[in-house]
């Protein structure tokens, strides 16, 4: 074959370097190179070492062998009484995050600080949730490492609004435990499972009605979740040992990702975006003007 056709034929096989959807949604193909996904996986065993990962102790057996999330924190730590970032507890950014920073995308005030590792062992996922509006800029980003995997994204209807105004004490049932909290930490708030099923019915039909969409994430990709897909759709990766991939199951190893945001401070929180049904920063000003009605209600009766 001619080199030209040779070239040719080899561009035609490899995926688009970058996909872009409408709803907002960028994947960047290859954004790090082997050699630093490498680099990544060993610093963040190194640091498990002592509680797990080495598995050279029966405890560290059990809890490598768990289906739970590890997690590690950079930046400003994620404060788990506000779903946003501490003020105060900062952990400087290992070396490796300079080459990833300086090619981030999205540009300007909005660099991220707010950075989560997290590994995933075979079987387990992140249950469908949507980061937290009113504390974290609009630019969300994760670097996926290890083993590829779907990622679900679903467009939010009534009964995602509903969840999120169930009280506090239901999304806390729907929390893990303390260790797992620990372990498992994300900065997100998952939506609560609890909602009572009966008067779920409809929304069920209203909500499958609605976009939804389910992307690989290969390793070394960057996933960059702006607009719709960041404001307006729960994302969530199925906890399961197997992925049917174009028509073969495959087994997922282990997969690593890590997740960037930029945290708002002091008049910078709040949002202003079009999904004011699960905005937690619109649903604490309901609550607000609702507790002022019902103690105005109150005074006058
Ligand atoms: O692991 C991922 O790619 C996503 C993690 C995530 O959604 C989160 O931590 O909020
Ligand atoms: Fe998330």
């Amino acid at each position: 074959m001619p080199a030209v056709a040779a070239a040719a034929a080899a561009a035609a096989a490899e995926p688009p370097r970058v996909q872009k959807w409408d709803n907002g949604l960028t994947l960047i193909h290859d954004f790090i190179s082997p050699e630093q996904e490498a680099a990544i996986i060993s610093a963040f065993h190194e640091d498990h070492r002592p509680s797990s990962l080495a598995a050279t102790t029966a405890a560290a057996a059990t809890e490598a062998a768990s289906k739970k999330r590890l997690s590690q924190h950079f930046g400003f730590h994620f404060d788990y009484t506000t779903f946003g970032a501490s003020e105060t507890v900062f952990t400087p950014l290992p070396g490796y995050m300079d080459d990833i920073l300086a090619r981030l995308p999205v540009r300007g005030d909005g660099l991220p600080d707010q950075f989560t590792v997290q590994y995933y062992p075979p079987g387990a996922g992140i249950p469908p949730h949507v980061d937290t509006h009113s504390l974290f800029g609009e630019a969300l980003y994760s670097l996926s490492l290890g083993s590829a995997v779907p990622i679900k994204f679903r467009r939010c209807g009534a009964r995602d609004a509903r969840r999120m105004r169930l009280p506090k004490r239901s999304l806390a049932a729907s929390k893990p435990n303390e260790k797992e909290e620990r372990e498992t930490s994300t900065t997100t708030s998952p939506l609560p499972t609890t909602a009572p099923e009966a008067s779920d019915a409809g929304d069920d039909a209203e909500d499958a009605a609605g976009d939804e969409m389910e992307l690989f994430l290969p390793p070394r990709s960057l996933l960059l979740m702006m607009g719709p897909a960041r404001y307006g759709y729960t994302h969530g990766i199925r906890a399961r040992k197997t992925d049917v991939v174009a028509g073969r199951t495959v087994a997922r190893t282990g997969r690593y990702s890590i997740t960037m945001r930029s945290v708002k401070r002091g008049a910078g929180i709040g949002c202003a975006c079009d999904f004011p049904g699960v905005c937690d920063a619109r649903i604490a000003e309901e609550e607000e003007e609702e507790a002022a009605r019902a103690s105005k209600d109150k005074s006058l009766s």
